[in-house]
């Protein structure tokens, strides 16, 4: 792994973990208080199970990291309207991932 997309990795992370919409997605979805979410989110994902990854190096490539992050940001389309708060916190790190990463890298 080069050194410099682990570095940039853990920029990004630590950026998406300080924003403020992140709160719906730094930590995992509680399937038994979310009715339905179990259901319907076949492979959920949240930041500090990416930061658990990253930190034990089980990102082989920046591609993974990347579709581990978007899948938290597609979990949250599929499952909450556009217009939910939370539906609204999920477009609103998405536009700023995308921002962050291609500045980055
Ligand atoms: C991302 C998401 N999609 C669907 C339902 C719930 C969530 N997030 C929850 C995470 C714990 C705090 S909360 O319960 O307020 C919001």
């Amino acid at each position: 792994k080069k050194a410099k997309t682990v570095k940039a990795q853990q920029i990004l992370l630590a950026e998406l973990e300080a924003h403020p919409a992140a709160w719906p997605f730094l930590s995992p979805v509680n399937q038994k208080s979310v009715p339905g979410y179990r259901k319907v989110i076949k492979k959920p994902m949240d930041f500090s199970t990416i930061r658990e990854k990253l930190t034990n190096n089980q990102y082989l490539s920046l591609e993974s990291f990347i579709m581990d992050v978007n899948l938290v940001f597609d979990n949250c389309e599929k499952f909450n309207e556009d217009h939910s708060e939370i539906g609204q916190a999920g477009h609103s790190m998405r536009r700023y991932f995308d921002k962050r990463w291609t500045e980055l890298l």
